[in-house]
């Protein structure tokens, strides 16, 4: 099958909780109303753009699922298969789910605040087992490889996310399929440090904004043969900027 491949990446919608500012991870929230026309959108950027996936995947978290199935009626591509992974799931935010972003980033102090949000390899303090926001014994994770995360650092997500896109992703692009993968902030952040080899330290920065689609044309080896690029580069760079900014007043 001939190159460039293309790979489509979505965060999914403005959720509720990220409209409460409340650090989420791998609590199943849904999207707001603002995410629901985000998505939309995206789906009709992506049938004007004509960028048109054959395949989907999603994580397991509804608010991947939602995104994705507003964006596909909008460009009429709900017929498309499916698949999803649990190792697309948005990074386990540990004992911060639920977290005031605002109130952590008062209580704990910008330079903790921003090691838990965005460092390497630091994860946040583990969730207890029988906490509100604990995914232990949740039946979506029955069948997962070993036991449900308490905690993950960006390190954790791009570990048990990798073998998921060399298994099976990176497939359905040497078949010669547009891919479009709808998931989260710190998954997406973690693909795309791969993607575009960006180090340890830099990947900091790097913030998605909600509900816009970024689209990769990647060679034989699925290295990009030019920057990806947003459907919609203004409100790529605005959305990233309030990410970025999230629990500063
Ligand atoms: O709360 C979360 O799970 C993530 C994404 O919404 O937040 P952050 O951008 O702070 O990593």
């Amino acid at each position: 099958m001939s190159t460039p491949y293309t790979l489509i990446l979505l965060r999914h919608g403005n959720s509720d909780w990220n409209q409460k500012n409340l650090f989420t991870g791998w609590v199943d929230v849904h999207l707001s109303e603002q995410g629901v026309a985000e998505a939309k959108r995206a789906g009709e950027l992506l049938a004007s753009s004509g960028v048109l996936p054959d395949i989907l995947y999603t994580s397991l978290l509804s608010r991947a699922i939602e995104t994705a199935n507003l964006a596909l009626a909008e460009a009429d591509r709900q017929w498309i298969d499916v698949k999803r992974s649990w190792r697309l799931n948005e990074r386990h935010y540990g004992a911060l789910q639920g977290k005031d972003k605002a109130q952590t980033l008062e209580e704990y102090g910008p330079e903790k605040f921003q090691t838990w949000r965005r460092s390497f390899d630091v994860p946040p303090p583990p969730i207890e087992d029988d906490a509100e926001y604990s995914q232990v014994g949740d039946p979506r994770y029955a069948n997962i490889d070993g036991e449900v995360p308490r905690t993950e650092c960006l390190k954790d997500v791009i570990e048990r996310m990798l073998p998921y896109w060399h298994s099976d992703i990176t497939d359905d692009l040497k078949a010669g399929k547009v891919v479009l993968v709808t998931a989260h902030g710190n998954s997406l952040r973690a693909l795309i440090k791969h993607l575009d080899g960006i180090s340890d330290d830099d990947i900091a920065e790097l913030n998605v904004p909600t509900g816009i689609p970024l689209v990769y044309k990647l060679d034989e080896n699925f290295v990009p043969i030019e920057p990806a690029a947003y459907l919609d580069p203004e409100a790529a760079a605005a959305g990233a900027a309030a990410v970025a900014n999230q629990g500063k007043k």
